[in-house]
């Protein structure tokens, strides 16, 4: 257990002891702000909060914050098992190995800990909550779902009386970033990637961030914290934004729609849907204004009815601001339940399939201009019933592919997969058909 706050004997504060371990884009902006900021959060905690040990792999290198009085350990586990250390704070990375060993010696070491490891949390986050509360400890993780932006705190407090009904979000701020760029400069999506990671944007691999992975851990995250389960990260359909090119962006502009990498999770008649996936988003939803490395989080309560919470989901400041909120929610003594329940109380809730999804699509085709493929390719569609709205064809070439852009009224994703597997073997249609999933309720 933490020290209690005030000191029986002196009347003092008594600090809340943080070792950190990994000093990174995030890690060095903590000791920042509990440095920058130690009058305010002391007033605010009840007791000041200090770092007195730190963990990274080389201790020679200049991360321009001074480490000097601090305690140091080469191996981050060893954190755990200070007399210093209160608190341990993980800012490595990584579902598995040194971070979650450090997760699970915290709490067998008497310690709080707190994280933004996303990853880990969506793998082993109702193991580890079970862990700190049978020991009275906190497990906190603000800053691994949406960066800055306090919606775990706001699904697991402001919104706890309501029944949610779907939580949806732009929730990662590198993609957002990359789609924001392609968007408003024409530069490729490589380019932009790069930009990205120089920022400190993106993850270590930062295939996890264009493959839509990063955003299902915190789609995990965040329908555990809605809907009560335990985060399921195979029950989600992932798919990342590598297909979408500068065409569809200009297309869903001229069809007044902006492509969003979302995630969504829903409670339907079939069970828990959750998927990730590029998204044509109306432009009259606010999500669809949202842009660079900025978030935002849809949270449909039945009392409240919809909430929407934007910020900065990555970035040094924003995700070190949410790991000194959970710091200064241990301090005060009121951290909570990790999720919204107690970790032995999470569900598991049926998956509703991807299959299942009803909703209207945008089709990109790449054709030979020849008399007969459109043709082709409305029949494709009529035999599935799919109904289509509108069809933009550019160019005229029978030698050379032309774009050939349709959007679908609401139709089932298991037919409309059929029509597409039809279209695709038709000889005029010289690439695999693109899809990019319409979002009308938003
Ligand atoms: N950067 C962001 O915007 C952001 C936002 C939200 C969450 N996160 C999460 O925060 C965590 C840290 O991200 P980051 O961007 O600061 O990463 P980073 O790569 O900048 O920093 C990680 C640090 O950990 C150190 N490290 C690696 N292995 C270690 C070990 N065994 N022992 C001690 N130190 C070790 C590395 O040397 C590095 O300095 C990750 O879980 C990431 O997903 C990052
Ligand atoms: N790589 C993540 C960091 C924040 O979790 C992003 O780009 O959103
Ligand atoms: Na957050």
């Amino acid at each position: 257990m933490n020290a209690s706050p005030l000191s029986a004997a002196s009347g003092h504060a008594v600090p809340l002891r943080v070792g950190v371990a990994g000093l990174g884009t995030v890690g060095v902006g903590v000791i920042e702000i509990l440095r920058n900021q130690a009058a305010l959060i002391a007033a605010r905690a009840g007791r000041p909060i200090e770092v007195t040990a730190v963990s990274a792999r080389d201790r020679s290198r200049d991360r321009g914050v001074d480490l000097a009085g601090l305690g140091w350990e080469d191996d981050a586990v060893a954190l755990a098992r200070r007399d210093d250390v209160d608190v341990v704070v993980e800012l490595i990375g990584g579902a598995e190995g040194t971070a979650l060993d450090l997760a699970r010696a915290a709490f067998s070491g008497g310690k709080s800990f707190v994280t933004a490891n996303k990853a880990m949390i969506a793998a082993h986050g109702p193991e580890l909550a079970a862990a700190a509360e049978e020991s009275g400890l906190a497990l906190a993780f603000e800053a691994a779902v949406a960066g800055g932006i306090p919606i775990l705190k706001a699904l697991r407090e402001g919104l706890a009386g309501n029944a949610v009904g779907r939580v949806y979000g732009i929730l990662n701020g590198t993609c957002n970033y990359i789609l924001t760029e392609m968007r408003t400069t024409g530069r490729d999506f490589s380019d932009v990637l790069a930009q990205a990671q120089a920022l400190g944007y993106a993850e270590a691999d930062p295939t996890f961030d264009v493959d839509g992975i990063d955003t299902a851990h915190k789609l995990a995250i965040l329908a555990a914290l809605a809907f009560g389960g335990r985060p399921d990260i195979d029950a989600i359909h992932v798919e990342g934004i590598r297909h979408v090119t500068i065409d569809d962006i200009r297309f869903a502009e001229e069809l007044g729609f902006r492509i969003k990498l979302l995630g969504v999770a829903r409670m339907t008649g079939q069970g828990l849907e959750q998927r990730v996936h590029p998204c044509m988003v109306p432009l009259s939803a606010p999500i669809a204004h949202v842009e660079g490395v900025f978030n935002a989080v849809v949270a449909e309560g039945d009392a409240v009815g919809g909430t929407m919470f934007q910020g900065r989901g990555a970035g040094r400041g924003p995700t070190a601001s949410a790991v000194v909120a959970d710091l200064i929610d241990i301090a005060r003594g009121h951290a909570g339940p990790a999720f919204s329940v107690p970790a032995l109380a999470l569900g598991a809730p049926a998956a509703a399939p991807i299959d299942a999804h009803v909703g209207a699509f945008y089709i990109r085709l790449m054709v030979l201009d020849q008399p007969g493929v459109l043709a082709d390719v409305a029949r494709a569609f009529a035999t599935e019933q799919v109904s289509l709205e509108s069809l933009i064809q550019r160019g005229r070439s029978e030698v050379e592919a032309v774009p050939v852009v349709l959007t679908t009224h609401a139709t089932s994703e298991a037919a409309l997969r059929r029509a597409l597997d039809t279209i695709a073997a038709l000889p005029a249609v010289i690439e695999p058909p693109r899809m990019i999933r319409i979002e009308n309720s938003l």
